[in-house]
């Protein structure tokens, strides 16, 4: 931790440091200094002003050192935040998928709050440690005899401290790993209340098993940790006052000590012993953020060795949309639990500028993952595509990404048009939202929707509307319609989506409408992950509509 600390910038932790130190050694020369003054050793003409001067250095040296520390430690904390932000942008959707959100959330929260809690109390230990280390310093000074046991005890403790920290530390890690199943509890709780809140029993259940379960593993484990420390805490104490005794009742039988050293030795140990707490208290926080900057660096490496896009140039020529072209993609899925696979593929396929395409099949045929396949979200394990003749790997994938835009069925709206220049979109903004239907409900300003409180049906339709704004070449709707009211649906299929088309727009619609199949250019259907039939309805709309639907009716009358 303290070498993190130390890398993510010694320059001020050298600051610091140095500023701390001098705090710590100038409160320990205080405290000498009224020490020597109570026993009558000085001038006491000139003691004010070095009473005067050392208060001083060790105000000035300690808010220097508080400044300096907790500046480095708020950016630090944002840094990291922004750091884990950036490695989940930046990861392979799999491995996103894999990890969960939960987990990621736990890094983000849990994790960083763990190492925030210990950069803000690093500045407090390094000026106590400096303190410790002046007042160690001045015992020396006073008798290298005691310094000698001073010395014996410290060496003692240190051995006894590092042969029993890994009790409480194992208990530390183990709280960590049961948080990820807490998060993931919490996860449900929140996405899954309304749920809950309809059906009582299930409620209970799902406290009880869940939630409870973990959140009592989680306690018991922070507890013993607890424990843990605690005892060492005072082990450390029990040989301080050990310490003290010594000096004062079995050292002197042996050798006679001076009044004033032994005063001395008194006096600086009990103003010790409240930095001293201090540090021995510190050890929990720093042993979490150890182990939470361990998980953090353990994601670091899990999504940054997986993830060459990221460490690429990624460009891709700048032509203006020709031909995509899938051959032979496959993809498959592995259920652990149920020890089955599903196998997408293998896929070939060609889409042009200005075709609409509709992929069709019934549910858990494939049609999403061809679609993650094809924007690139899913890596294909066999297979190679194609963007204007050019094979996209992992060295041009970011930029291929660019050219879709997509409207998942699991879409998320963000409130604010992040990336859309909307001044420059402004009238068309005013006319979408005519066109959706949305101008009475839902205004831009500020560069933001005034509301996404809005019906299903009316996000999805705000979500194109932030895809017609994209202007990407290729548009990709994964069921977009299923929420939409019949009047707005036939709105979608008779008239926006050809408009996309006669712009040159590239459509891909995931689609269980057979309504409409007649006004695509190619109905693609998937069938247990494999191209089953590929129809051009444009060329016979009625006799393909009708075949396309009997064939649907076939399908799922054999299915049931
Ligand atoms: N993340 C995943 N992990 C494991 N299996 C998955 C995953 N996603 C999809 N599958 C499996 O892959 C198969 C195809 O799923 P997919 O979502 O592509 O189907 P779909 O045709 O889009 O279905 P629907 O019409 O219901 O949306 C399903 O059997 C599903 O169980």
């Amino acid at each position: 931790m303290l070498l993190f600390l130390w890398r993510s910038s010694w320059i001020t932790i050298s600051g610091v440091l140095l500023t701390g130190l001098l705090s710590g050694f100038s409160n320990a020369a205080l405290i000498a200094f009224i020490n020597t003054s109570l026993a009558g050793g000085l001038n006491m003409r000139d003691a004010p002003w070095w009473f005067a001067g050392l208060a001083l250095t060790v105000l000035l040296s300690r808010f220097a050192s508080h400044y300096l520390l907790n500046r480095f430690s708020t950016q630090l904390v944002s840094d990291l935040r922004q750091h884990i932000s950036r490695l989940i942008l930046k990861a392979p959707y799999p491995d996103l998928q894999k990890i969960g959100k939960s987990v990621l959330l736990g890094h983000l929260t849990e994790d960083v709050g763990a190492i925030a809690n210990a950069s803000e109390l690093f500045p407090i230990l390094c000026i106590n440690v400096a303190i410790v280390t002046g007042c160690m310093a001045y015992l020396s000074w006073l008798s290298w005899q005691l310094a000698a046991v001073l010395a014996g005890v410290i060496l003692f403790g240190t051995t006894t401290f590092n042969l029993c920290k890994n009790i409480p530390l194992r208990s530390i890690r183990k709280a960590r790993d049961e948080y990820d199943a807490l998060s993931k509890g919490f996860s449900a709780l929140t996405e899954g209340v309304r749920e809950l809140k309809l059906h009582h029993h299930r409620s209970e259940r799902f406290l009880a098993e869940s939630l409870a379960g973990s959140a009592e593993a989680y306690r018991r484990h922070s507890f013993r940790a607890t424990v843990g420390y605690l005892c060492i805490n005072q082990w450390i104490q029990l040989l301080y006052y050990l310490t003290i005794g010594a000096i004062l009742y079995v050292f002197p039988l042996w050798r006679t000590l001076s009044h004033e050293i032994v005063s001395g030795y008194v006096v600086v140990f009990l103003f010790m012993m409240s930095p001293l707490t201090l540090v021995t208290n510190s050890l929990p926080v720093f042993s979490r953020a150890k182990v939470s900057l361990n998980k953090v660096l353990q994601l670091d490496d899990a999504l940054a060795a997986q993830n060459p896009a990221a460490r690429s140039a990624d460009t891709l020529a700048q032509y203006d949309f020709g031909t995509l072209t899938l051959s032979g993609l496959t993809h498959h899925f592995h259920r652990e639990k149920e020890n089955r696979s599903f196998m997408l593929g293998p896929i070939d396929l060609t889409f042009h500028p200005g075709e609409l395409v509709f992929l069709i099949g019934g549910n858990g045929s494939g049609k999403t993952t061809l679609a993650m396949l094809l924007i690139g979200l899913y890596h294909p394990e066999q297979g190679v595509i194609r963007w204007n003749g050019e094979i996209i790997d992992s060295r041009n994938l970011n930029a291929y990404m660019q050219n879709f835009s997509v409207i998942f069925s699991d879409f998320y709206l963000f409130d604010e048009l992040y990336g859309l220049d909307i001044e420059r979109h402004r009238s068309a903004l005013d006319d979408y939202l005519h066109r959706l239907h949305l101008h009475h409900k839902v205004e831009i300003v500020d560069g933001r929707f005034s509301s996404v409180n809005l019906s299903q049906g009316q996000r999805k339709r705000l979500a194109l509307l932030v895809a017609y704004l994209e202007d990407r070449p290729f548009y990709v709707f994964d069921e977009w319609a299923a929420d939409q009211d019949p009047e707005f649906k036939h709105v979608f299929y008779t008239e926006l989506l050809p408009a996309l088309k006669a712009q040159g727009k590239t459509v891909l619609a995931i689609t269980h409408d057979d309504k409409y199949f007649y006004l695509a250019d190619r109905c693609i259907k998937l069938a247990e992950g494999r191209i089953t039939a590929i129809e051009y309805p444009q060329a016979h709309p009625q006799q393909t509509a009708d075949r396309i639907k009997a064939r649907t009716i076939d399908a799922e009358t054999t299915s049931i």
